[in-house]
Formats: structure tokens, C-alpha cells, sequence
């Protein structure tokens, strides 16, 4: 069945379309996910050293790898990797695509992932959803950025399955201007495949960091400026992909 809550906006980056893909964008707008920070009073204290290092990292090259192993609360990262597990074996999570709502387009040769939104209803999304808030906040008090909200979809890539270099938004539009990727499996070795390969902000040719996707490691990068892929992996790949935007939570119909 056709699915209606697979919303990404997912920008493939063909180089020499890289302007005219921005009209798929504008097609694509108005339709956030709806998911936002927590509306209640939960805070999670970070260190200020910490966020420090990550407006830093943002600030001087777009991106930085991150293990956020000691930032999160114990327990946290197995407790997201049961959920996603639960909804790969319950089939529950819909074909990733490119665009949004009516107009997302489901191209195989661009992604191949499996994606659920999430919604900040479990235990462990709550407390995710903390954790991003803090996050947001924080970033906002370092880089004047004013992001708004935040949404986030697990992701699953089985064997074979891989996402061509993209980026994640674009420029002045204002929507998805920092992307944090989390990763949630264990162990996950060399020989698994599936790095995250990352490329430089000015030349979109010039790989410049491979990300190896294993439980608690986690990539923090300006959505409109840096592009990346993911690479083929060889075993079932579970991740959470969250996006800082400046836009308004849509108005409900
Ligand atoms: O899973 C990853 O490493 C990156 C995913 C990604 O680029 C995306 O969903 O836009
Ligand atoms: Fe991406």
C-alpha cells in the first residue's frame, strides 16, 4: 500500500542538477514531519565544553564525527536499536524516497533505505527527543542559527543497500540547516561496510572523512553545505537520522 508518512525531503545531488534539484525541494516544502522537542519540561544538562567543541567543529569545516557514547543517558543507544530492530522485523518501516507527501518519488538508484518517523511517544524517543532539544538549544546559544524544532526518522539499510552522495537541504531555504546522524549498531567492524562517506563543503568531489557507522558514533554536519553518502554495507545497518530546522512547526490543516 501506498504510504502517506514517508516525508522526507531528500535532495540526490547530481552534480551538474545540483540548481534545478532545489525545485524539487520547493515542490517538496510545507510538509514538515510534524515532530518537534518535547512540549514538556523535561531538560538534559550538557556540558558546556562539549557543545563548545561541536559549534567548533560546525563552525570551521560543517562537520564533525562525534561518539556520544558518554552523552547520552545509559541505556539509551540498545533501547533505540530494540525499537528499530522490532519495526525491520515487523516490516513496519516504509521505502525511503525523495521529495515529500504526493510528490515524493521513490528512486531506487538514488536510496535505498527504509525509514519510521519517530514521534517522541516511547520512553526512549522522549528521551532522545530531550537529548536533540538540549542539543538544539545549545547550538542555537553558540551559533545564532535560531533552529526552531527537530525531526527524526530511523533508518535501516539492508545488505546492498546504500544512498548516493547528497545533500540534505538547501542553502537559504531556511528548513534543514544541521543534520546529526546516529548510529545503533553494535560492533559493527570494518568488513561490515555501510561508512558514511563524507565530502568537502567547497569541493563536492573531494572525499574528506568515512564515518564507520557502529553504536554511539555519530556525525554532526551543516545539512545545506556538506555533501555525503552512504556506502553499500553488508549486514543490516540501523541508524537515526535527525535534521535542526529553522521553519515554524507546520500549522495543522
Ligand atoms: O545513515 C547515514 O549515515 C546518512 C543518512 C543520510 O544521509 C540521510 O538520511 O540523509
Ligand atoms: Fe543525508
Amino acid at each position: 500500500m501506498q504510504s502517506n508518512n514517508a516525508k522526507a525531503v531528500i535532495v540526490p545531488l547530481p552534480d551538474p542538477l545540483l540548481a534545478s534539484a532545489s525545485e524539487q525541494l520547493d515542490r517538496a516544502a510545507g510538509t514538515g514531519a510534524g515532530v518537534s522537542g518535547p512540549s514538556g519540561a523535561a531538560t538534559m544538562p550538557l556540558a558546556e565544553e562539549w557543545l563548545d567543541s561541536l559549534a567548533e567543529g560546525l563552525g570551521e569545516k560543517g562537520w564533525l564525527e562525534l561518539d556520544l557514547n558518554d552523552y547520552l543517558p545509559a541505556g539509551l543507544l540498545p533501547a533505540l536499536a530494540n525499537e528499530v530492530a522490532i519495526l525491520h522485523q515487523t516490516e513496519a518501516m516504509a521505502r525511503a524516497g525523495i521529495g515529500r507527501g504526493t510528490d515524493l518519488v521513490k528512486d531506487r538508484s538514488v536510496r535505498r533505505d527504509r525509514i519510521a518517523w519517530l514521534e517522541g511517544f516511547t520512553e526512549a524517543q522522549a528521551m532522545l527527543f530531550t537529548f536533540l532539544d538540549a542539543l538544539r538549544d545549545g547550538l542555537n546559544r553558540r551559533l545564532f542559527l535560531n533552529l526552531k524544532r527537530f525531526e527524526a526518522h530511523y533508518a535501516t539499510y539492508q545488505p546492498g543497500d546504500f544512498y548516493k552522495r547528497h545533500l540534505d537541504s538547501f542553502r537559504g531555504r531556511a528548513s534543514r540547516v544541521v543534520s546529526l546522524v546516529l548510529y545503533l549498531n553494535e560492533n559493527w567492524g570494518l568488513e561490515d561496510g555501510g561508512e558514511l562517506r563524507v565530502f568537502d563543503s567547497q569541493d563536492h568531489q573531494q572525499a574528506v572523512g568515512m564515518v564507520r557507522p557502529t553504536a554511539g558514533r555519530a556525525v554532526l554536519f551543516l545539512s545545506e553545505e556538506v555533501p555525503h553518502e552512504v556506502l553499500p554495507a553488508n549486514r543490516t545497518r540501523f541508524s537515526i537520522a535527525c535534521w535542526f530546522r529553522q521553519d515554524e512547526v507546520p500549522l495543522p490543516l
